[in-house]
């Protein structure tokens, strides 16, 4: 079996005539964490989308498992996204369920395990997650950090071979942000999985992911390991990686010149 469980293959995707995503190549292999990092409307969440089989690729493919996602019927990419998770609204509970319910939703929707199998394996996500003892917790309870830790147990339920996580970091206090970068690392070593995590933050990303791709332009402009990240000269890359304001990745929005804003003759 390929070590490659993700192989993006010349991804072009075009949104109305519109062309986001330009000619991509880029590959997670299997226990990896692969980090996808880029400016605001690059392409991160249409390419995950492409990834999960939600859209098409407009030239290029995608191969999951050695399965071209794009190409698949409805019966068999059915069965392919069943063993990938996807947190793409990430703590979007359903808040009229419990926890508990909420963890063991996917396993009632998709599998037929008796109840009492199904509470062993919600409460082995749970603990996974730290969350064994809010069990009985609704959503409404939750910090933003338990939120995200109770759906990547929901996620993580039928144990998928590959998670995707768009901007897992996101609004976080540094504590939980670290939690959460843990958890990522440990349930993908755990569980033997493959993780994709779509984030703008790179320091969290650095202390857990094995590879980093960062897209510009619809085109993968740098990639490379932490280390490698850290010791790239490449201006954007440093740019990104120390947090400079302004460098290849302009802080000014294209405009024209500010003297003929004000109404002055140039
Ligand atoms: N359904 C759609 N129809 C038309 N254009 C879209 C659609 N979805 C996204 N786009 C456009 O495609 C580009 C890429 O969007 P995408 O959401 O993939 O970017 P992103 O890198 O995930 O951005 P962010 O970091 O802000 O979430 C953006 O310019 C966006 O406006």
């Amino acid at each position: 079996m390929s070590d490659k469980l993700v192989q993006v293959k010349d991804l072009s995707f075009t949104y109305g005539g519109r062309m986001v995503l330009k000619g991509i190549n880029l590959e997670a292999h299997r226990g990896q964490v692969v980090a996808i990092m880029g400016n605001s409307g690059c392409g991160k969440t249409t390419l995950m989308r492409l990834i999960g089989g939600q859209l098409k690729p407009t030239q290029g493919k995608v191969l999951v498992g050695g399965q071209s996602v794009g190409e698949l019927d409805f019966h068999h990419l059915h069965d392919l996204r069943r063993r990938m998770g996807m947190l793409f609204q990430f703590g979007a509970l359903f808040t009229d369920l419990s926890v508990y319910d909420n963890v063991a939703f996917p396993l009632r929707e998709h599998t037929d395990l008796p109840e009492s199998m199904i509470r062993d394996l919600t409460l082995m996500k749970l603990n996974a997650v730290g969350l064994r003892g809010g069990q009985h917790l609704m959503p409404a309870e939750l910090s933003g950090g338990m939120a995200r830790r109770v759906a990547l147990a929901r996620a993580i339920a039928l144990d998928p071979m590959l998670v995707m996580y768009d901007e897992p970091f996101a609004g976080l206090d540094p504590i939980s942000l670290g939690v959460i970068g843990n958890l990522i690392r440990r349930l993908t070593d755990t569980l033997g999985m493959t993780s994709i995590v779509v984030t703008h933050d790179i320091q969290e990303s650095l202390k857990i992911v094995d590879y980093v791709y960062f897209i510009s332009e619809g085109v993968v402009e740098a990639e490379g390991t932490p280390a490698e990240l850290r010791a790239s000269t490449l201006p954007f890359v440093h740019q990104f990686v120390h947090g400079e304001m302004d460098g290849p990745v302009p802080f000014h929005y294209p405009s024209s010149t500010y003297l003929a804003d004000l109404g002055f003759a140039q």
